[in-house]
């Protein structure tokens, strides 16, 4: 149970079913050309190892193939400037088996649907460089498994640090809907602070003859827990604007947290200071 006040919604977008686009002057950037990469080739997923000094590299234990040490150092030789000034934003997919959970984040940092996957085991995590306002920030997915014994000996990684989660059901399963008390209860049981944005997502959406949840019973659920709802789809390539805006509303709210993000960076390089804004103020297009 959240408890946010109104404050903490400045930068977020007026609740809605369908999330509005990306609006233009947020710039969705690449950040190494591995991610260029996986734009025309979904079997590459693009990974974030040892970029950010937050995801351990022995957390990956996807199925898939990744591009992880070209990515890495081609991050790393980019520009050692940004790596040590570019602020991180650590966002935790949660939710049942099959719901869509790599779908959704891979559509987000890769920019397609992948035409096959394969239950997450443990963790698996990317990232994306975004631009807000002038500041590029990395916004850093973690893919986690739906399945128990695929997660059991991860979770205290999952939520460590954390500064938004996303829990995302499917609406074609009740099932799916119905766990989600399950995974809210999870999440709170690991400490994870009121303060830490929650999104709802209603994945599949394209399914429009199978849907089991209907709009105003997760409107209901996510309003009672604070949260916002997005219905999306990670299939169809017209939802992908839609499936952008759940995590760049939320890198947009998040940027408007200064403290929280202040602490990651300490915690990224221990030696690091930065100047703290004091303007306050958010031109946050979200
Ligand atoms: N029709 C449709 N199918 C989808 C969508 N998103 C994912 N799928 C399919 O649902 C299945 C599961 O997708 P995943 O992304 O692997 O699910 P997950 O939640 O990551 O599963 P775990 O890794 O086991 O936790 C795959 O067969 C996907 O192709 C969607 O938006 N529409």
């Amino acid at each position: 149970m959240t408890n946010e006040s109104p404050e903490e919604d400045r930068g977020f977008p007026a609740r809605k079913h369908r999330a509005p686009a990306a609006e233009d002057n947020v710039t969705i950037l690449t950040s190494s050309a591995d991610f260029q990469a996986g734009r025309s080739r979904a079997s590459t997923w693009t990974s974030s190892s040892g970029s950010s000094g937050g995801g351990p590299t022995a957390l990956h234990h996807h199925h898939h193939h990744h591009a992880a040490s070209s990515s890495a150092s081609s991050l790393r030789g980019s520009s050692l400037e940004l790596s040590i000034q570019t602020r991180i934003f650590k966002i935790i997919v949660i939710g049942d088996s099959n719901v869509g959970k790599t779908c959704l984040t891979f559509r987000f940092t890769g920019g397609s649907f992948p035409d096959k996957t394969e239950a997450t085991i443990g963790v698996d995590f990317r990232e994306k460089a975004v631009e807000i306002e002038g500041e590029t920030i990395k916004v850093q997915v973690w893919d986690t498994a739906g399945q128990e014994r695929f997660r059991k000996s991860m979770v205290e990684h999952y939520y460590r640090n954390v500064h938004a989660v996303v829990f995302v059901y499917d609406v074609t399963k009740m099932a799916s809907f119905r766990n989600l008390q399950t995974w809210i209860e999870e999440c709170n049981g690991h400490r994870v602070s009121a303060s830490v944005p929650r999104v709802l997502v209603g994945n599949k959406c394209d399914l429009i003859d199978q849907i089991q949840v209907p709009s105003n019973m997760a409107l209901k659920f996510a309003d009672s827990h604070n949260m916002l709802l997005f219905e999306t789809s990670a299939k169809d390539p017209k939802e992908s604007q839609n499936v952008d805006s759940i995590f760049m509303s939320l890198a947009c709210r998040l940027k408007t947290q200064k403290s929280l993000l202040y602490r990651d960076v300490e915690r990224e390089e221990g030696r690091v200071e930065l100047c703290q804004r004091t303007d306050g103020r958010s031109n946050c297009p979200c």
